[in-house]
């Protein structure tokens, strides 16, 4: 069973109060004689979005597949909701699994089962006394909740555009009431309008539904506009974990690339235009939007 901070056993239905759903220390994985982590530290703070952000291949997958427990880890220790993942036996975890969702890089969706027979696998695993109606209702309701037209329900994956299969992974992900949401990439193939409507999804879930985020991805406007804090991996480590402004004070060389290079620079305007936007009727901001809009010289 999860248990809370005092080493108690959670019920099936009581919410984790701990200050650290997550914690990780000194995790060691490899594969062979690659290592990809090596004494790498990290917690995550109940309620926040978590950016886990660092180099392709520095090992953010790997990272999220150790904590959910599908990683052989070579050394540390991973506790979720205060249970030891690194040394439980997968049937002794259910208290544990049940509590967090999970949307794979790509979606992971069964392609022969529709977006709702695809919602309803969870809840057919952990709760295999539901009925059919209550099934259909709850995966209609999820669907509903990821922002998708309820027809959406009955059509496959194939079916759907890249940002709406992203949507049947969510609604998947929250098919238990999860308190621990997994996130890898979940923007990446989004155009920036259906990237930025799904940043907002998720800060919704997040505020409304009182989530804590583990949020792997590289882009940078998800960084500025809905992460509470970010962790750096480089080094086989997590090398700092902050807020965005708090991180690009830092000098490490990967760090000052990655959020002061141009492509950081024009995340962050945009996130200072959207910031002005929302006072337009000042004239010191509609000044300092139409400044800002301008088209770089030289640039159409
Ligand atoms: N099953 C596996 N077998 C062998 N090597 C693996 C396996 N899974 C991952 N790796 C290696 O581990 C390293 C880290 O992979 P991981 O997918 O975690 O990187 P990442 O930081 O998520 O990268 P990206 O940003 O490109 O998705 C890579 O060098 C990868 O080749």
């Amino acid at each position: 069973m999860a248990e809370d901070d005092q080493g108690q056993p959670l019920g099936r239905h009581q919410r984790y109060r701990g200050e650290y759903p997550i914690v990780v220390e000194g995790l060691q994985t490899a594969f062979g004689e690659q290592v990809i982590h090596d004494g790498l530290d990290l917690k995550v703070k109940r309620g926040e979005i978590l950016g886990v952000v660092g180099g392709s291949g520095t090992g953010k997958s790997v990272l999220m597949r150790a904590i959910i427990g599908l990683q052989h880890t070579a050394a540390g220790n991973i506790d979720v909701f205060g249970r030891s993942m690194t040394d439980s036996d997968p049937d002794a975890d259910i208290g544990v699994r049940n509590r967090w969702g999970i949307l794979f890089q790509g979606g992971a969706l069964f392609s022969t089962l529709t977006v709702g027979e695809n919602v309803q696998v969870p809840l057919k695993q952990f709760y295999p006394e539901l009925s059919e109606s209550l099934l259909h209702e709850i995966a209609r309701y999820k669907v509903k909740l990821s922002g998708l037209p309820e027809a959406a329900v009955n059509k496959y994956p194939s079916e759907l555009s890249g940002g709406m299969k992203k949507r049947a992974g969510l609604a998947r992900a929250l098919a238990l009431d999860p308190e621990l949401l997994f996130l890898d990439e979940p923007t990446a193939g989004l155009d920036p309008i259906g990237a930025a409507a799904f940043d907002q999804l998720t800060k919704e879930l997040q505020k409304t539904l009182g989530l804590t985020v583990f949020l792997i991805t590289h882009d940078l406007d998800t960084l500025h506009e809905i992460c509470d804090r970010v962790a750096v991996l480089a080094d086989k480590r997590v090398i700092a974990v902050d807020t965005v402004p708090k991180l690009m004070e830092l000098d490490h060389p990967w760090i000052q690339e990655y959020f002061n290079g141009p492509r950081g620079r024009a995340a962050l305007t945009a996130q200072a235009l959207d910031e002005l936007r929302k006072h337009m009727d000042e004239p010191v901001a509609a000044q300092a939007v139409k400044a800002l809009d301008k088209p770089a010289p030289g640039k159409a």
